[in-house]
């Protein structure tokens, strides 16, 4: 049912409703019954004006990304037109209103885009998880938003044999867990996960680079993940504090007898909801983090009086730190669940060891770094096949470094490195690292700071030599980061993100503020390649590498 057909019927029974009085004359004139209309019409334009720009999402954000698709499959006419006439949130859907839609596709958040197929039905989309093209789907819608609506999941009423297989869903708490964003991909063969993904690259450089397609390379296929489950090295499950009105000391009698309070819940959040709900195990982590599960939650049921606030959790799966490494052999190598924030995680990824601050940033699916890695060294390598090429690079910077994987992994192809960290932490196991991985101190540095001071240390780093590999979070580079790398212009940029979004807009931007600068003359940058890495499989998520060449 509509909004307009619910509330139409009882308008009119007021209006027309026994013992209604008629209205006094007005003492209005016509001209100023007009001009109160007109404010009124002006006071109604600037309120829905208000409300809509309260509605426009940052750029590059997931509901901006959402946004991007839902104008994209109602088309652009449609969607001005609703603007234009002012109808863009008259949603059809009443609120916690049960409707069944077909899913006409899946935006790049992972989310299906449904609408209704009844005849005459407004152009409208709702956003439901866990959901795949071409599968029926009952849904609550619980957010009405401009010209979709948000809803929670109820089941599927028919799916699509040819994208559905309900066999491959390994997690029992799918379409209840809200920890994989990508849940639907779960039913999905991996194919066809890995396409869904380099669909997303492609949307990405056609909504936020802001180039002509001619300047956009044929994006490859997305390199696979070498484990699709049981591939994340590093979890983070959560519990909330015993509530308000709880007896402490009960509470401590009953928790230290074993016993787990009804109220108590450790895991992950429910899809859509700022709720935990119990877990027992979580597919796509590693077995060390599974195993190690049962008695770390049974620690925090025995100690559960001792919370003021809720708090998270950490597992990261390590070597065993209490034996000394070795780069050369594996085969003494044990896995061990740490769970202190502050201690050592020592991890290999090929022939290269890494050590790091347990709560520091470090890539969490182990298996497809050694294909992250080296597709960037090969991708920046191929550029120049001849070894004795003289315009081949010779020097690397890696910002955004971490504790230095890209330095280190492509370190054997250069004879200058540099890198550069916000995070004390990851630049002292960074510096670490290349003792670690007998890297010669002359060849190597590290600094900790702000990406952008890069360019104030490497003024002995020819640019037509230097290679700058980017890695920033998600939001992607910031002006002066940009702007000095145009003023540096190093000659090869190897950009990987974990936010495809931000990264075509920054390399959009890299590329237009050269050819509009040169206009004919000079150099400019070129996007050599595009390809997507799946670090997080049964996830939206996909890492992205761009590489850049100055021509
Ligand atoms: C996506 S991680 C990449 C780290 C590393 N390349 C790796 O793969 O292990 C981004 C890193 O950027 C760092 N970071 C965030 N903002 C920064 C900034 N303004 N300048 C330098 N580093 C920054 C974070 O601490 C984090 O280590």
């Amino acid at each position: 049912m509509s909004l307009s057909e619910a509330t139409e019927p009882a308008t009119k029974l007021s209006e027309k409703g026994p013992g209604k009085r008629p209205r006094p004359p007005s003492p209005l004139s016509k001209e100023e019954k007009q001009a109160k209309r007109a404010k009124a019409v002006a006071r109604a334009t600037a309120k829905r004006l208000k409300k809509q720009r309260g509605h426009i999402p940052e750029a590059c954000s997931p509901e901006d990304v959402r946004w991007k698709d839902i104008v994209n499959l109602l088309g652009q006419e449609v969607v001005d037109n609703a603007i234009e006439n002012g109808s863009e949130f008259d949603s059809p859907f009443l609120f916690k209103s049960e409707v069944e839609l077909e899913v006409k596709s899946v935006s790049s958040n992972g989310e299906g885009l449904a609408q209704s197929d009844e005849e005459g039905s407004k152009a409208w989309v709702v956003v439901v998880p866990f959901c795949l093209p071409g599968d029926r789907v009952k849904c609550r819608v619980f957010k009405n938003d401009r010209m979709h609506s948000l809803a929670d999941f109820i089941q599927i009423i028919r799916p699509n044999p040819e994208l559905r297989d309900d066999k491959r869903v390994k997690c029992k708490y799918f379409s209840k867990c809200g920890g994989c964003q990508y849940q639907a991909s779960t039913m999905l063969s991996y194919e066809m996960q890995l396409d869904f993904k380099r669909n997303v690259v492609v949307k990405a450089y056609k909504n936020y680079s802001d180039l002509p397609d001619s300047t956009i390379p044929e994006i490859q296929p997305t390199i696979g993940s070498p484990l699709q489950y049981g591939y994340r090295t590093k979890i983070t499950p959560h519990f909330q504090a015993p509530p308000p009105k709880v007896d402490r000391t009960a509470l401590q009698a009953q928790v230290e007898s074993g016993e787990k309070p009804d109220w108590l819940q450790i895991g992950f959040n429910i899809q859509g909801q700022n709720k935990v709900f119990d877990i027992e195990e979580c597919p796509i982590a590693t077995p060390v983090l599974n195993h190690a599960l049962p008695e770390i939650f049974q620690n925090v049921v025995k100690t559960i009086h001792t919370y003021k606030r809720g708090a998270t959790l950490l597992l990261r799966e390590s070597l065993d730190t209490s034996v000394d490494p070795d780069p050369n052999d594996t085969s003494k190598d044990k896995q061990v669940c740490i769970t202190n924030n502050h201690a050592s995680v020592r991890e290999r990824v090929g022939d290269f060891l890494f050590e790091y601050v347990a709560s520091s940033f470090f890539q969490n699916n182990n298996a497809i770094l050694p294909s992250l890695t080296s597709y960037v060294r090969e991708s920046i390598v191929s550029l120049y096949p001849d070894p004795n090429d003289p315009s081949r690079p010779t020097h690397l910077i890696d910002t955004y470094c971490g504790s230095g994987l890209f330095a280190i992994t492509l370190s054997p192809d250069f004879s200058t490195v540099a890198g550069i960290e916000i995070s004390a932490d990851s630049i002292l196991y960074a510096k670490h690292n290349a003792k670690l991985n007998n890297i010669a101190p002359e060849k190597m540095s590290f600094r900790k700071g702000d990406a952008a001071e890069i360019f104030k240390t490497v003024s002995d780093f020819p640019p037509d030599k230097t290679v700058m590999v980017i890695d920033p979070p998600r939001k992607g580079c910031d002006d002066p980061f940009i702007k000095q790398l145009l003023e540096f212009r190093p000659k090869v940029v190897a950009y990987v993100s974990c936010n495809v979004h931000t990264q075509a807009r920054d390399v959009g931007n890299i590329l237009r503020a050269t050819r509009d600068a040169v206009e004919g003359e000079g150099k400019k940058y070129v996007l050599e390649s595009l390809r997507g890495f799946d670090l997080f499989p049964q996830t939206a998520h996909v890492e992205s590498v761009a590489i850049l060449r100055l021509v």
